[in-house]
């Protein structure tokens, strides 16, 4: 309700009650917020899949102006949704969500008579990099039924979807979890107002949108993206900062530092070395490692085993997150693999995964998910600073959770 407030203060025409919020609270989520804006159009996102004229016909009495059934469920659910639109005075829009063929999906749905069709590309497929607008623009040069948006929009792509033929943008994750839920609205609703006015910046590799991502989330987030995985184990900030990058990594044996000092020479700037060392007594690791570390521009340094030297690795800067310390060295003899799957602090490493480190501790993010797991970091991230703002305001974590409600049965 707060965050309906404050959007509406924002310039939001809208309000679209989700369907994860409908599947908590049910037809009352639509009557409450039907009574709270009676002036706004409220858009029931029920994606129905089958009992089309019930579904319509509860969310209609409940006071939903427009009611989403799915653009991919049967002909005859779509149809009946229709007939009891008409009945209850409601539009129905359909949603492509998911459809095998979103096109040839919209073309159909026109013709049977929906009055919008949503493009919509859901939170999951933004997650692993999927975006509405290139099928919008496919879309809207075949239909001239009134076209909605979503699926991840800021800015950017709010005003790229205008241009490309929407007549209803529907934001979520970039108003709802923002910390400023009015000023996010205003500047989407300027955007929609005045497309050309937003400047659409050309987009980073994947890889630099990745490191992008995790430079700016936390590592608790990260494990949270990653169901609660991905942390090390006894692994500590020993010099501290913020590190993030692709893993080297490098498996040695107790006393020999020797491949632990050759993958510097291996690594690329931007590189994380991670080293597998079963000593706790000898140390692999020290200063003149370190600087040579610097020199090229390595990222940061995991160690499972010692490091010494560490009022000069302190004054060197260079992150490095370690499981001990110790003053004695041993010698260079050479035995050990780099670029190998390793082990440290628990958590298999393979060359290439994503290393990140920050006060918390080191996370390691498999190099298969990384885009995937950033994008939903970023998405805690984004609750975790909402939550904070309501915190701020007053209340505590448990109220504003509802924690007794949620808790398992
Ligand atoms: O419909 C939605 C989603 O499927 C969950 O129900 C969202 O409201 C829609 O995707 C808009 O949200 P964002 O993608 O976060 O902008």
């Amino acid at each position: 309700m707060e965050i309906a407030k404050e959007a509406v203060a924002g310039g939001a025409d809208w309000i679209e009650i989700g369907t994860p919020l409908i599947k908590s609270e049910g037809m009352n989520a639509i009557r409450t917020m039907r009574k709270a804006f009676p002036d706004r159009t409220i858009l029931a996102d029920m994606k129905t899949v089958d009992t089309g004229a019930m579904e319509v016909e509860m969310a209609a009495k409940a006071g939903a102006d427009v009611v989403i059934v799915l653009g991919s469920a049967d002909d005859s659910t779509v149809l009946d949704a229709l007939r009891s639109a008409h009945k209850y005075g409601v539009r129905l829009m359909a949603d492509l969500i998911s459809a095998p063929d979103p096109v040839k999906r919209a073309v159909e749905l026109e013709a049977l008579g929906v009055d919008y069709v949503n493009v919509h590309v859901g939170i999951d497929q933004q997650m692993v990099g999927k975006d509405p607008i290139s099928v919008l623009m496919e879309i809207s040069e075949k239909v001239s039924v009134q076209l909605a948006v979503a699926g991840g929009l800021d800015v950017e792509s709010a005003a790229q979807a205008v241009k490309a033929g929407a007549r209803i943008v529907i934001v979520g994750g970039n108003i709802t979890r923002s910390d400023n839920v009015t000023e996010a609205a205003m500047k989407i609703r300027k955007s929609v107002d005045s497309p050309d006015s937003v400047n659409i910046r050309s987009r980073e590799t994947v890889d630099q949108e990745i490191r992008e991502i995790f430079k700016e989330v936390s590592t608790s987030n990260i494990s949270d993206a990653m169901h609660r995985k991905g942390a090390m184990k006894g692994i500590h900030p020993l010099v501290r900062g913020k590190m993030v990058g692709p893993a080297i990594t490098v498996q040695s044996f107790p006393g020999d530092w020797a491949k632990t000092v050759e993958a510097i020479d291996l690594a690329k700037p931007g590189d994380v070395i991670v080293i597998y060392n079963e000593s706790k007594d000898v140390a692999c690791w020290g200063g003149l490692a370190t600087l040579s570390s610097l020199n090229k521009g390595i990222a940061g340094v995991v160690i499972e085993g010692a490091v010494r030297d560490i009022d000069e690795v302190e004054n060197l800067g260079l992150p490095i997150y370690t499981s001990n310390t110790v003053p004695n060295a041993g010698d260079p003899k050479g035995f050990g693999e780099i670029n190998a799957e390793i082990t440290c602090g628990g958590q298999t490493v393979k060359p290439g995964d994503y290393i990140i480190g920050d006060e918390s501790g080191v996370v390691v993010v498999p190099k298969e998910r990384a885009y995937e797991l950033a994008r939903r970091a970023k998405e805690v991230n984004k609750t975790e600073k909402r939550l904070f703002d309501e915190i701020r305001r007053g209340g505590t974590l448990s109220e504003i959770l509802e924690l007794k409600k949620w808790e398992k049965h």
